[in-house]
């Protein structure tokens, strides 16, 4: 798939959006090739997968890097998903808490191999600002000496804050700061046990206020 600019289009895989304004810009068959290519990439990158440790962000970073591990686990079939994969809480570290103290605190739980030496793969859904990497990459340095940090996200939404660049890109989404990047996996976006497919959608959001604002 290209992952260059962004060209909203309808996939006939994709589920209605809920929001009238919404364009889809990836379905689920796209959003599932992505990773399979992001999959494909760690591994060549990485000379295999020996090493590698995926850390989700949560929320739906957490998914991501499941999804991820079981790719990188049928690719290599010695490799045992458990092992691979872990979740990485950051709300502690971001430097916008004073701004939403009510935040709240979720989990972090680590491979039992932990993350000395290995290659981190940091996973989250959206890159924007930045900041939440910022706020992961300190995480990281109270949990351990990864011998190398990298980075894999879903959309690449511009508007970098921060010099941070990702290393994995599922889609470049050129983007204004007064548009609103969503994200639905069914794993965490099914409500009332209505089953959601997997899509990433553009809107203006409410008031024109940039998203940062809008946090
Ligand atoms: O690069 P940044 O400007 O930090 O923005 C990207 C982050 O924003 C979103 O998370 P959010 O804080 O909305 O939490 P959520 O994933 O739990 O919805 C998204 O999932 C990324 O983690
Ligand atoms: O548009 C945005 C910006 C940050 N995080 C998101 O999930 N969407």
């Amino acid at each position: 798939m290209n992952a260059g600019a962004a060209v909203p289009k309808k996939s006939p895989t994709s589920p209605a959006p809920s929001d009238a304004t919404e364009t889809v810009v990836l379905g689920e068959a796209d959003v599932a090739r992505a990773l399979t290519r992001i999959a494909h990439e760690i591994l060549e990158r990485n000379k295999g997968a020996q090493d590698v440790v995926l850390l989700g962000i949560p929320t739906r970073g957490v998914p991501l890097a499941l999804r991820l591990a079981d790719r990188l686990a049928h690719v290599e079939p010695g490799l045992d998903v458990e092992s691979l994969v872990g979740e990485l809480d950051v709300t502690m570290y971001r430097d916008d808490l004073h701004k939403h103290p009510t935040r709240a605190i979720g989990t972090t739980t680590l491979p039992a191999s932990g993350i000395d030496g290995k290659v981190v793969v940091l996973v989250d859904d959206v890159l924007y600002s930045g900041r939440t990497i910022r706020a992961a990459l300190d995480a990281i340095n109270d949990l351990g000496r990864p011998r190398a940090v990298q980075l894999a996200t879903l959309v690449d939404r511009g508007h970098r804050e921060l010099p941070i660049r990702p290393d994995y890109v599922g889609k470049n989404l050129p983007t204004s700061a007064s548009e609103r990047v969503r994200v639905r996996l069914a794993e965490v976006d099914s409500a009332d046990g209505a089953p959601v497919t997997d899509a990433v959608t553009i809107s203006q959001s409410a008031s024109g206020a940039t998203t940062e604002a809008a946090r």
